[in-house]
This record gives structure tokens, C-alpha cells and sequence, in this order.
């Protein structure tokens, strides 16, 4: 006996699988066009800045180094005092160790400072000779080999000057930008203020990993996966709305949640075009104006972007692979953008392809990928792997990283430059 099989496309379509997939790059603009990055700045000291989003220009407040200093153990002179043929023989009138605050001013002329790496260099004396070019009897040091002028001196501002600019607003606070706010005495830095990241997965199939599972049910990996990556971000906090079946209301009731408390909501199921699929239409009950419907991108081709009043939404799909192409390709740089940060795509690097690949013309397509040898120019070669399935979870897990294969060609054959970017960066 047969059912009554129920429409499949509804007249408005409203899950927005009709009409044409824009181009990738194309949804990549929009998505960050539609981020406006947060204002409100906080302070926060050097140890919890790590990651965080630098708010204003900082310029260093001393010079560094802050006065001349030695860069050797040895013996600070003053090359005036090398006159007519060596060797020279100087008394040594002082020891400077680093750390040593005294002013040693008007000292006598021709002799020698016992000094160390990283002590001040008096005024006038202008080489300092490393302690294997000397030898010391007594307190008589005897020098064979005439110092050039500013020999083993690090003079003062001659790595940063007062008033340089050290670190860019904008900037995602890095080990080495702390290193350098450090050493010029910085305390504490202005951020701008963490972005709230609302995630949320539906799917009526869904279970927790530890659950048991029955048949039909799958373990939900995207709420994992996505927390992770986002685990990574230090300029996001993430808000957990955990999962929700495949019913609008209640999705409708999470968005209206989601949309008082986060910057951000980012889902991932229900975007595609089955009567299953209920995302679209919950956020729509909020009144969400979607800029990106349909991408031309395998995969990822569902994804949705938008606002919802003040808060972007991301619908990402379901297919784990397309979960996680359409995140890190369109989805992050908006969330960078959103976090103010100044640089919000991802870091592209050349390579070359190790495999032949029949593809969509006009898709931009991504594929987990491999590095299997290098070229003659130590480019790496790419071995794509499971042929770019969205939904292979091995291919991803075993993968170096992600190969973008262009839209203007049909085909990608042996040692075609790519475009790779490794997990990780
Ligand atoms: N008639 C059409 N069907 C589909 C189209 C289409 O254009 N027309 N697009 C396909 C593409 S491409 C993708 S990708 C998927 C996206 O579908 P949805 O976003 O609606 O996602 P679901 O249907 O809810 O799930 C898809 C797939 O992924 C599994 N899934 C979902 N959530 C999770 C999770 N949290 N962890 C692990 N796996 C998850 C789910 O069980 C499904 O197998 O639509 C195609 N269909
Ligand atoms: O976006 Mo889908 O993953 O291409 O199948």
C-alpha cells in the first residue's frame, strides 16, 4: 500500500534552496560585510591578554634598550685611548655587573672597566672587548688588538625608540607581543570585550556521545567540533544551547534565547531543503535577514548567514565536513570581524596537486588533504584524500589539512598549483 506522499518543494521555499548559489568568495564578503566588530573595551593584565583583541594603538612609553649596555663579558674602554701600537695595558679601575645603578661619571682617562654582559656602559667609554681578547694580571688588563669604536655596546633606543608603535589595534594579542609589552614595563592592556558565541545543534537524531544509541540515531561529533575550534579563540566566550530536535517551536524558543544574550548564534543542522529542515524558518520567525542562502561549495553548499537584529547568525549544515569547511572558510573570518580583529582570513600557503579530480565547474571545492612529498621548490604535494566526502570523518581526522580547488576549473590534474591551508593555523 502506498502513502500520500506529502509536497516536497514548498512555493516560497523558504529553507532558501532555491535561486543560485553565489559565488564562495562572494558569501566570504558578505558574511564579514555583516559584522560589525564590538566596541566595549576592558583592561586586562599582560598574563590574561594572551589571544585577546588589542583596542587601541599601543607605543612604548621607555627606549629599549633603556641605557647602553654591554653584550659581552670583558672590559668597557674608550678607544681615544688606544694611541700608536699595541699592546695596551690599561689599570681596571671598576667592576659593573648588570644591574649596577651607580652614575659612574668623570672617570679617570686610560683605564679599563671589569664589565658584564648587560651592564650600563659609562659615559665616554665607547667598546667594550670581549674577556677572550684580554688578559688580566693583577689589576692591569692588557688588550693585543685595537677595539672598533661602539664595539659590543647595545646603545640605548636602538631596538625601539620612546613613542614606537609596538602592537596594532585590531591585533590578536600574540606570545610575542606580550613579550615585547613586557619589556617595556606594560602592565596591562586594553582589549575589546570577549564575543558571546551561542552554539546549537538540532537534529531529532541526535545523542550525546556516553548514550546509547538505537538504531537511526547518531552521536552528535558537531557540538564538539565546534566548541573546540572555538575552545582555540581566546577573544570568544561560548554560550551552550546544546541540542534541539527537528521542531520549530522549539527552535523558535532557543533563537529567542540566543538572540538576547549572544553576538553570535551559530547552528548546525536543519539549513538544507527537506520539511525536516526548520533552522531557516526559526530564525525567520525572529525576524532574521539572511545575506547568504546557498554557496557554490562542496561542501557547504546550505550554509545561511545573516543577522538577527543585532546578533549574526550562521546556520552551518549538518554534514560534519560541510560543518567545518563553511565554519573556518566564511563563518570565522565573520566571527574575527565580529571580535574586531583586524586580519580575519584564513592563511593560505602554495602547494601543488599529487591527484587527478573531476570537480563541479564554477564550485569552489575543499578537500581534506595530505602532504605526500614535496616539489624540487619544497612546495608540498597534496594527496587528497576519500575524494572530498562531506560526511567522511576519517578522511578529516588522518588529514595535514585543506586544499582549495578553484571554481574556474573542471578538473584538477597532477601538479597543478593549489591553494593549502594546514590544520592548525
Ligand atoms: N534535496 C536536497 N537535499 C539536500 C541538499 C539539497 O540541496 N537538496 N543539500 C545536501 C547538503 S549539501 C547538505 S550539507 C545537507 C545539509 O543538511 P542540513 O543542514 O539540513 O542538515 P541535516 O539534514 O540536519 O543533517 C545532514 C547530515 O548531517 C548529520 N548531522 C546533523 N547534525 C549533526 C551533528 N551535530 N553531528 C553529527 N552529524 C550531524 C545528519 O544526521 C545528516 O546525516 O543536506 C543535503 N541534502
Ligand atoms: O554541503 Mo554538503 O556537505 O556538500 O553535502
Amino acid at each position: 500500500m502506498f502513502h500520500a506522499l506529502k509536497p516536497v518543494l514548498k512555493a516560497d521555499c523558504s529553507a532558501g534552496q532555491s535561486g543560485e548559489a553565489i559565488p564562495f568568495e562572494t558569501a566570504v564578503a558578505k558574511a564579514i560585510a555583516l559584522a560589525k566588530p564590538v566596541r566595549y573595551r576592558e583592561t586586562v593584565s599582560l598574563a590574561g591578554a594572551l589571544g585577546r583583541v588589542c583596542a587601541a594603538d599601543i607605543h612604548s612609553p621607555i627606549p629599549l634598550p633603556p641605557f647602553d649596555n654591554s653584550a659581552m663579558d670583558g672590559f668597557a674602554v674608550r678607544t681615544a685611548d688606544f694611541e700608536r701600537e699595541g699592546p695596551w695595558s690599561f689599570p681596571v679601575a671598576e667592576r659593573v655587573v648588570a644591574g649596577d645603578v651607580r652614575a659612574l661619571e668623570n672617570l679617570d682617562p686610560r683605564i679599563a672597566l671589569r664589565i658584564f654582559t648587560g651592564a650600563p656602559v659609562p659615559p665616554s667609554f665607547d667598546a667594550v672587548v670581549m674577556q677572550e681578547h684580554c688578559e688580566q694580571i693583577g689589576d692591569v688588563v692588557t688588550i693585543c688588538e685595537r677595539p672598533r669604536r661602539g664595539r659590543h655596546i647595545r646603545l640605548a633606543g636602538e631596538d625601539v625608540g620612546v613613542d614606537m608603535e609596538l602592537v596594532r589595534r585590531g591585533r590578536g594579542l600574540s606570545a610575542r607581543d606580550l613579550t615585547l609589552l613586557a619589556a617595556v614595563g606594560i602592565v596591562d592592556v586594553q582589549v575589546l570585550r570577549k564575543i558571546r558565541i551561542g552554539l546549537l545543534s538540532t537534529g531529532t537524531e541526535l545523542k550525546n556521545p556516553g548514550e546509547s544509541l538505537e538504531h537511526g540515531q547518531i552521536y552528535n561529533s558537531n557540538q564538539i567540533m565546534l566548541s573546540s575550534l572555538l575552545a582555540g579563540c581566546p577573544w570568544a566566550e561560548i554560550v551552550d544551547f546544546g541540542m534541539v530536535p527537528d521542531r520549530l517551536g522549539l527552535l523558535t524558543d532557543v533563537v529567542a534565547r540566543a538572540v538576547t544574550s549572544c553576538d553570535a548564534l551559530v547552528t548546525r543542522g536543519g539549513v538544507s531543503a527537506g520539511e525536516e529542515d526548520h533552522m531557516v524558518a526559526a530564525v525567520q520567525a525572529h525576524g532574521a535577514d539572511l545575506d547568504v542562502l546557498k554557496v557554490a561549495m562542496r561542501p557547504g553548499k546550505p550554509l545561511k548567514v545573516g543577522r538577527i537584529g543585532n546578533t549574526v547568525f550562521a546556520g552551518l549544515p549538518g554534514n560534519p565536513n560541510a560543518a567545518l569547511m563553511a565554519f573556518r572558510q566564511i563563518v570565522l573570518p565573520a566571527l574575527r570581524k565580529l571580535a574586531g580583529l583586524t586580519e580575519t582570513q584564513p592563511q593560505w600557503f602554495s602547494a601543488v596537486a599529487g591527484f587527478n579530480h573531476k570537480k563541479g565547474q564554477g564550485r569552489t571545492e575543499f578537500v581534506a588533504v595530505r602532504i605526500s612529498g614535496r616539489t624540487e621548490t619544497g612546495e608540498p604535494v597534496l594527496e587528497m584524500l576519500e575524494r572530498g566526502s562531506p560526511a567522511s570523518f576519517m578522511a578529516i581526522a588522518l588529514a595535514d589539512g585543506i586544499a582549495l580547488l578553484p571554481p574556474e576549473a573542471a578538473e584538477i590534474t597532477n601538479r597543478m598549483p593549489l591553494r593549502y591551508e594546514p590544520f592548525g593555523t
